[in-house]
Protein backbone atom coordinates (compact mmCIF):
# COMPACT_ATOMS: atom_id res chain seq x y z
CA UNK A 1 0.00 0.00 0.00
CA UNK A 2 1.03 3.67 -0.44
CA UNK A 3 2.56 6.09 1.91
CA UNK A 4 -0.17 8.45 1.02
CA UNK A 5 -3.85 7.02 1.37
CA UNK A 6 -6.56 7.77 -0.02
CA UNK A 7 -9.25 6.85 3.02
CA UNK A 8 -12.72 6.63 3.40
CA UNK A 9 -13.44 6.92 7.38
CA UNK A 10 -17.21 5.71 8.00
CA UNK A 11 -18.78 6.08 11.18
CA UNK A 12 -21.35 4.56 12.87
CA UNK A 13 -24.31 5.32 15.02
CA UNK A 14 -23.56 3.77 17.94
CA UNK A 15 -20.24 5.11 17.97
CA UNK A 16 -21.44 8.80 16.87
CA UNK A 17 -24.65 8.83 19.38
CA UNK A 18 -25.47 8.65 23.25
CA UNK A 19 -27.52 5.97 24.20
CA UNK A 20 -30.19 8.59 24.15
CA UNK A 21 -29.74 9.52 20.66
CA UNK A 22 -27.69 12.99 21.04
CA UNK A 23 -25.05 13.28 19.40
CA UNK A 24 -21.76 12.21 21.51
CA UNK A 25 -19.60 15.25 21.14
CA UNK A 26 -16.36 14.08 22.40
CA UNK A 27 -15.94 11.32 19.67
CA UNK A 28 -17.19 14.07 17.18
CA UNK A 29 -14.62 16.57 18.02
CA UNK A 30 -12.15 13.53 18.40
CA UNK A 31 -12.75 12.36 14.98
CA UNK A 32 -12.37 15.91 13.89
CA UNK A 33 -9.10 16.39 14.72
CA UNK A 34 -7.53 12.71 13.83
CA UNK A 35 -8.81 13.05 10.49
CA UNK A 36 -7.23 16.54 10.36
CA UNK A 37 -4.22 14.92 11.53
CA UNK A 38 -4.20 12.68 9.32
CA UNK A 39 -4.64 15.06 6.22
CA UNK A 40 -1.95 16.90 7.68
CA UNK A 41 0.68 13.80 7.06
CA UNK A 42 -0.37 14.01 3.52
CA UNK A 43 -3.53 11.77 3.24
CA UNK A 44 -6.91 12.52 1.82
CA UNK A 45 -10.07 11.62 3.99
CA UNK A 46 -13.33 11.39 2.98
CA UNK A 47 -15.77 11.25 6.01
CA UNK A 48 -18.96 8.85 5.65
CA UNK A 49 -21.06 9.46 8.76
CA UNK A 50 -24.51 7.62 10.58
CA UNK A 51 -26.65 9.33 12.89
CA UNK A 52 -28.69 11.71 12.05
CA UNK A 53 -31.72 9.69 12.38
CA UNK A 54 -31.23 8.75 15.81
CA UNK A 55 -29.99 12.40 16.55
CA UNK A 56 -33.34 13.95 14.47
CA UNK A 57 -35.16 11.78 17.25
CA UNK A 58 -33.69 13.02 20.19
CA UNK A 59 -33.54 16.42 19.12
CA UNK A 60 -37.68 16.41 18.16
CA UNK A 61 -38.44 14.61 21.36
CA UNK A 62 -39.62 11.86 20.46
CA UNK A 63 -39.64 8.73 22.52
CA UNK A 64 -38.48 6.21 19.99
CA UNK A 65 -37.14 5.68 16.61
CA UNK A 66 -39.92 6.63 14.71
CA UNK A 67 -42.03 3.53 12.11
CA UNK A 68 -43.75 6.13 10.08
CA UNK A 69 -41.94 6.17 7.54
CA UNK A 70 -42.03 9.87 6.96
CA UNK A 71 -41.37 10.51 10.46
CA UNK A 72 -38.14 8.73 9.83
CA UNK A 73 -37.28 11.12 7.24
CA UNK A 74 -38.29 14.25 8.89
CA UNK A 75 -35.97 12.93 11.56
CA UNK A 76 -33.20 12.13 8.72
CA UNK A 77 -33.84 15.84 8.03
CA UNK A 78 -33.45 17.43 11.08
CA UNK A 79 -30.72 15.24 12.71
CA UNK A 80 -28.24 15.76 9.53
CA UNK A 81 -28.84 19.46 10.02
CA UNK A 82 -27.80 18.99 13.16
CA UNK A 83 -24.93 16.34 12.73
CA UNK A 84 -23.19 18.90 9.27
CA UNK A 85 -23.42 22.03 12.00
CA UNK A 86 -22.09 19.83 14.63
CA UNK A 87 -18.88 18.54 12.14
CA UNK A 88 -18.00 21.97 9.96
CA UNK A 89 -17.45 23.91 13.54
CA UNK A 90 -15.08 21.10 14.65
CA UNK A 91 -13.21 20.53 11.43
CA UNK A 92 -12.88 24.57 11.47
CA UNK A 93 -11.64 24.46 14.54
CA UNK A 94 -8.94 22.48 13.04
CA UNK A 95 -8.81 24.25 10.34
CA UNK A 96 -10.01 22.24 7.61
CA UNK A 97 -13.35 23.17 5.28
CA UNK A 98 -15.92 20.24 5.06
CA UNK A 99 -18.59 19.56 2.28
CA UNK A 100 -21.75 17.60 2.69
CA UNK A 101 -22.63 15.24 -0.01
CA UNK A 102 -26.31 13.46 0.55
CA UNK A 103 -26.53 10.44 -1.77
CA UNK A 104 -29.25 7.97 -2.63
CA UNK A 105 -28.85 4.77 -4.30
CA UNK A 106 -29.96 6.26 -8.52
CA UNK A 107 -27.46 8.22 -7.51
CA UNK A 108 -24.01 5.84 -8.24
CA UNK A 109 -26.73 3.46 -10.56
CA UNK A 110 -27.17 6.02 -13.29
CA UNK A 111 -23.61 6.52 -14.86
CA UNK A 112 -24.15 10.24 -15.40
CA UNK A 113 -24.94 10.87 -12.21
CA UNK A 114 -22.01 8.46 -10.64
CA UNK A 115 -19.15 10.58 -13.57
CA UNK A 116 -20.68 13.95 -11.53
CA UNK A 117 -20.27 12.92 -8.38
CA UNK A 118 -16.80 11.15 -9.16
CA UNK A 119 -15.59 14.60 -10.43
CA UNK A 120 -17.18 16.40 -7.46
CA UNK A 121 -15.33 13.93 -4.98
CA UNK A 122 -12.32 14.26 -6.90
CA UNK A 123 -12.25 18.51 -6.94
CA UNK A 124 -12.91 18.66 -3.09
CA UNK A 125 -10.32 16.71 -2.75
CA UNK A 126 -8.23 18.10 -5.05
CA UNK A 127 -9.07 21.58 -2.93
CA UNK A 128 -8.30 20.07 0.56
CA UNK A 129 -11.91 19.85 1.62
CA UNK A 130 -13.18 17.25 3.46
CA UNK A 131 -16.32 15.49 2.21
CA UNK A 132 -18.72 14.38 4.63
CA UNK A 133 -21.25 12.08 2.96
CA UNK A 134 -24.78 10.74 4.19
CA UNK A 135 -27.42 8.69 2.80
CA UNK A 136 -30.29 10.95 1.91
CA UNK A 137 -32.70 9.57 3.61
CA UNK A 138 -35.32 12.17 3.15
CA UNK A 139 -35.57 11.13 -0.43
CA UNK A 140 -34.35 7.72 -0.79
CA UNK A 141 -37.59 6.37 1.06
CA UNK A 142 -37.56 2.49 -0.13
CA UNK A 143 -34.24 1.64 1.69
CA UNK A 144 -34.43 3.04 4.81
CA UNK A 145 -37.34 0.90 5.00
CA UNK A 146 -36.47 -2.18 4.21
CA UNK A 147 -32.67 -2.35 4.14
CA UNK A 148 -32.72 -3.32 0.43
CA UNK A 149 -28.81 -3.58 0.01
CA UNK A 150 -29.09 -3.72 -3.97
CA UNK A 151 -29.69 0.05 -3.46
CA UNK A 152 -28.09 1.52 -0.83
CA UNK A 153 -29.68 2.01 2.63
CA UNK A 154 -27.18 1.36 4.89
CA UNK A 155 -24.01 3.57 5.04
CA UNK A 156 -21.93 0.47 5.53
CA UNK A 157 -22.96 -0.18 1.96
CA UNK A 158 -22.92 3.47 0.90
CA UNK A 159 -19.04 3.76 2.67
CA UNK A 160 -17.90 0.99 0.42
CA UNK A 161 -19.02 2.57 -2.79
CA UNK A 162 -17.87 5.81 -2.26
CA UNK A 163 -14.35 3.59 -1.29
CA UNK A 164 -14.90 2.35 -4.97
CA UNK A 165 -15.93 5.52 -6.62
CA UNK A 166 -13.05 7.53 -5.29
CA UNK A 167 -10.77 4.76 -6.07
CA UNK A 168 -9.81 4.69 -2.16
CA UNK A 169 -6.74 2.59 -1.14
CA UNK A 170 -8.56 1.65 2.67
CA UNK A 171 -12.01 2.31 3.50
CA UNK A 172 -12.18 2.11 7.59
CA UNK A 173 -15.42 1.21 9.99
CA UNK A 174 -15.76 2.36 13.06
CA UNK A 175 -18.30 0.64 15.18
CA UNK A 176 -19.41 0.02 18.63
CA UNK A 177 -17.42 -3.62 18.38
CA UNK A 178 -13.46 -4.20 17.87
CA UNK A 179 -14.06 -6.32 14.75
CA UNK A 180 -15.84 -9.54 13.31
CA UNK A 181 -16.00 -12.23 16.10
CA UNK A 182 -16.53 -15.50 15.21
CA UNK A 183 -19.78 -15.11 16.51
CA UNK A 184 -22.13 -12.00 18.24
CA UNK A 185 -20.26 -11.00 21.16
CA UNK A 186 -23.40 -9.53 22.87
CA UNK A 187 -25.22 -12.85 22.99
CA UNK A 188 -21.89 -15.27 23.26
CA UNK A 189 -19.27 -13.81 25.43
CA UNK A 190 -17.05 -16.13 23.97
CA UNK A 191 -16.97 -15.40 20.72
CA UNK A 192 -13.32 -14.63 19.04
CA UNK A 193 -11.87 -11.90 17.35
CA UNK A 194 -11.02 -12.70 13.79
CA UNK A 195 -8.08 -10.63 13.09
CA UNK A 196 -7.45 -10.98 8.71
CA UNK A 197 -9.83 -12.50 6.29
CA UNK A 198 -9.12 -12.72 2.76
CA UNK A 199 -12.18 -14.48 1.24
CA UNK A 200 -15.98 -13.70 2.38
CA UNK A 201 -16.57 -17.44 2.48
CA UNK A 202 -20.27 -18.31 3.44
CA UNK A 203 -18.79 -19.61 6.90
CA UNK A 204 -17.54 -15.56 7.00
CA UNK A 205 -21.35 -14.60 6.35
CA UNK A 206 -22.75 -16.93 9.20
CA UNK A 207 -21.08 -15.02 11.49
CA UNK A 208 -22.57 -11.72 10.78
CA UNK A 209 -26.52 -11.83 12.85
CA UNK A 210 -28.92 -9.31 12.06
CA UNK A 211 -28.80 -5.29 13.09
CA UNK A 212 -27.42 -3.67 15.78
CA UNK A 213 -28.73 -1.27 17.96
CA UNK A 214 -31.86 0.83 17.83
CA UNK A 215 -30.45 3.61 16.79
CA UNK A 216 -27.88 2.57 13.97
CA UNK A 217 -29.19 0.01 11.23
CA UNK A 218 -26.85 -2.42 9.86
CA UNK A 219 -25.30 -4.51 12.22
CA UNK A 220 -22.20 -6.75 10.90
CA UNK A 221 -24.13 -8.14 7.87
CA UNK A 222 -24.14 -4.77 6.01
CA UNK A 223 -20.20 -4.57 6.95
CA UNK A 224 -19.87 -8.09 5.26
CA UNK A 225 -21.34 -6.65 2.16
CA UNK A 226 -19.56 -3.63 2.34
CA UNK A 227 -16.00 -5.77 2.63
CA UNK A 228 -17.53 -7.38 -0.88
CA UNK A 229 -17.70 -4.50 -2.23
CA UNK A 230 -14.56 -2.71 -1.46
CA UNK A 231 -12.35 -6.34 -1.64
CA UNK A 232 -13.59 -6.59 -5.16
CA UNK A 233 -12.61 -2.67 -5.90
CA UNK A 234 -8.39 -3.46 -4.45
CA UNK A 235 -9.46 -1.14 -1.21
CA UNK A 236 -8.82 -3.03 2.31
CA UNK A 237 -11.47 -3.01 4.74
CA UNK A 238 -10.95 -2.67 8.29
CA UNK A 239 -13.79 -2.97 10.78
CA UNK A 240 -12.36 -1.66 14.66
CA UNK A 241 -14.00 0.26 17.57
CA UNK A 242 -14.63 3.74 17.44
CA UNK A 243 -14.40 3.72 21.19
CA UNK A 244 -10.91 4.30 20.54
CA UNK A 245 -11.00 6.74 17.90
CA UNK A 246 -7.16 7.19 18.01
CA UNK A 247 -6.48 3.57 16.81
CA UNK A 248 -7.28 5.21 13.06
CA UNK A 249 -3.37 5.99 13.34
CA UNK A 250 -2.65 2.98 13.58
CA UNK A 251 -4.60 1.58 10.93
CA UNK A 252 -3.75 3.54 8.78
CA UNK A 253 -0.26 2.54 9.16
CA UNK A 254 -1.42 -1.10 9.32
CA UNK A 255 -0.85 -2.62 12.27
CA UNK A 256 -3.08 -5.60 13.49
CA UNK A 257 -5.90 -3.11 14.84
CA UNK A 258 -9.58 -4.54 14.46
CA UNK A 259 -10.43 -6.97 11.60
CA UNK A 260 -8.77 -6.51 7.91
CA UNK A 261 -10.28 -7.56 5.10
CA UNK A 262 -7.87 -7.66 2.06
CA UNK A 263 -8.18 -5.93 -1.22
CA UNK A 264 -8.43 -8.58 -3.79
CA UNK A 265 -5.37 -8.67 -5.51
CA UNK A 266 -7.85 -8.17 -9.33
CA UNK A 267 -9.09 -5.38 -7.83
CA UNK A 268 -6.19 -3.38 -7.50
N1 LIG B 1 -20.14 -11.76 14.33
C1 LIG B 1 -20.27 -10.54 14.86
N2 LIG B 1 -19.16 -9.87 15.25
C2 LIG B 1 -19.26 -8.61 15.76
N3 LIG B 1 -20.45 -7.96 15.94
C3 LIG B 1 -21.60 -8.58 15.58
C4 LIG B 1 -21.56 -9.90 15.02
N4 LIG B 1 -22.83 -10.25 14.73
C5 LIG B 1 -23.63 -9.21 15.08
N5 LIG B 1 -22.90 -8.20 15.61
C6 LIG B 1 -23.46 -6.93 16.10
O1 LIG B 1 -23.20 -5.85 15.21
C7 LIG B 1 -23.17 -4.64 15.98
C8 LIG B 1 -22.55 -3.49 15.18
O2 LIG B 1 -23.46 -3.05 14.21
P1 LIG B 1 -24.30 -1.66 14.34
O3 LIG B 1 -25.01 -1.62 15.66
O4 LIG B 1 -25.12 -1.51 13.09
O5 LIG B 1 -23.13 -0.62 14.40
P2 LIG B 1 -22.88 0.75 13.64
O6 LIG B 1 -23.93 1.68 14.16
O7 LIG B 1 -21.51 1.07 14.08
O8 LIG B 1 -22.99 0.50 12.16
C9 LIG B 1 -22.36 -5.08 17.20
O9 LIG B 1 -22.55 -4.25 18.31
C10 LIG B 1 -22.85 -6.51 17.44
O10 LIG B 1 -23.87 -6.58 18.40
N1 LIG C 1 -28.43 7.46 7.10
C1 LIG C 1 -28.76 6.91 8.41
C2 LIG C 1 -27.75 5.84 8.75
C3 LIG C 1 -28.28 4.47 8.76
C4 LIG C 1 -27.14 3.48 9.08
O1 LIG C 1 -26.59 2.81 8.19
O2 LIG C 1 -26.74 3.47 10.40
P1 LIG C 1 -25.46 2.65 10.96
O3 LIG C 1 -25.79 1.17 10.94
O4 LIG C 1 -25.29 3.17 12.34
O5 LIG C 1 -24.29 2.95 10.08
C5 LIG C 1 -28.63 8.02 9.48
O6 LIG C 1 -27.82 8.94 9.32
O7 LIG C 1 -29.32 7.90 10.52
Amino acid sequence: MKDKKRIVVKVGTSTLTHESGAPNLRRMEQLARILADLKGAGHEVILVFSGAIAVGTSRLGLEERPKELRMKQAAAAVGQCRMMHIFDQFFAEYNQSAAQILLTGDDVEIPVREEHLRRTFSALLEMGVIPVVNENDSVSSAEIETGNHKVLGDNDTLSAIVAKLCGADLLVLLSDIDGLYDSDPKENPGAKLLHRVEELTPEIFEMAGGAGTWRGTGGMATKLSAAGIAMAAGCDMVIANGARMEDLYGIVEERAIGTRFLASAEGK
